[in-house]
């Protein structure tokens, strides 16, 4: 269903102003090809609204003749920015860069994070951006989740299915992902909801049931029947089940990267607003499926690359999956049970 300028507007306004804009500062939207006008329209007069000093950077696509996916977050690492030396001299030079593109998971936005400036991921489409508009309650909910991630030292990750998975911990830092950059430096995704960390390199092991329903991204789809994921030393060393293991294995086989069948990020949802069944009512290309990977009470595991968390891999091919009805347990203590969050008494 549509949404007015008017409610976009003031969806802009309110993550802004979490965001702590200031009049005066300096904001370049970055935009691509598959930039929605809208988003980008609503975000310069609310940006203009709030004082800021704003510019609109227009990169050129990369990789569409390599990706087999039109997907943002399919085909990673080289980015339009890739070499980009003027262009990254803009974003370092602002305090707020609205990527309305997706430079996720490239070494140049950590390099743009580093000098300061906050990064803004929005590329959902304008309905799903206003439904899922965060607030401080999303930021504290998440805050106490990573700070569980931070004080753990094992997640261990169990379902009927029959997952079993032990991931050691400490390696990497918790990511946070709550919807607004309310510090230097920060980048979030808006809209999200969800804690995540990577496993030690190496350190994950165990079986992975992607179950009936559960969900694979970028395919947008609900797994039709199991796929079993044994995981060694920190890789799928094998996908098996029928023909969604099938079209798993083929897709991350055609980037020839062993580095794809590493175990990447590690977490779970914490979005009310995200919904497991939205997926389903979207056209495959309309949407990043931002409501599969936050709904209250996934298990969100990815394959690829942890260079986002700090880590050395890199690969183009990034899958995320948020299973259902998995129980999280860090150092042996539930964050989330059968597909529901746990709340912890020192959350509130
Ligand atoms: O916001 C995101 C989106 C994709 C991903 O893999 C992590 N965080």
């Amino acid at each position: 269903m549509p949404i007015s300028d008017y409610q976009l507007v003031e969806a802009w306004k309110e993550v802004l102003t979490l965001s702590r804009l200031e009049p005066g500062q300096s904001v370049t939207i970055l935009t691509g090809a598959a930039t929605h006008p809208q988003t980008l329209a609503c975000a310069l007069i609310a940006t203009q609204s709030m004082g800021a000093i704003v510019n609109r950077l227009d990169l050129p696509p990369v990789n569409g003749e390599k990706a087999l996916s039109r997907d943002a977050l399919a085909y990673l690492g080289e980015t339009p920015l890739t070499g980009n030396h003027a262009a990254i001299a803009a974003l370092k030079a602002s305090d707020l860069v609205l990527d309305l593109m997706t430079l996720l998971f490239s070494p140049e936005q950590h390099e743009i994070l580093a000098s300061g400036t906050k990064i803004l991921l929005a590329v959902e489409p304008p309905e799903v951006l206003v439904r899922m508009t965060p607030t401080l309650a999303d930021r504290t909910r998440v805050l106490a989740a990573t700070k569980r991630i931070e004080n753990a030292r094992e997640m261990r990750v169990t379902s009927a299915a029959g997952t079993d998975l032990t991931c050691p911990m400490g390696e990497f830092a918790a990511i946070a992902e709550y919807g607004f950059v309310d510090a230097p430096g920060r980048w979030d995704h808006w809209p999200s909801g969800f804690a995540l960390t990577f496993p030690d390199e190496g350190g994950a092991n165990g079986r992975i049931v992607i179950d009936r329903g559960d969900i694979l991204l970028p395919q947008k789809r609900y797994c039709s029947e199991p796929i079993v994921l044994t995981v060694e030393a920190g890789y799928a060393r094998r996908i098996e089940g029928g023909v969604d293991a099938d079209l798993l294995r083929e897709y991350m086989a055609s980037f020839g990267d062993p580095e794809a069948f590493a175990i990447s990020h590690i977490g779970w949802g914490l979005q009310k607003r995200a919904y497991w069944s939205t997926l389903g009512l979207y056209d495959r290309e309309a949407t990043l499926g931002m409501d599969a990977r936050a709904f209250d009470g996934n298990f969100l595991f990815s394959l690829g690359p942890n260079n986002e968390g700090g880590g050395k891999r890199t690969t183009a091919c990034h899958i995320d999956v948020p299973l259902r009805r998995c129980t999280v347990a860090l150092d042996g203590v539930e964050v989330v049970r059968n597909g529901k969050t746990v709340e912890a008494r020192d959350d509130h």
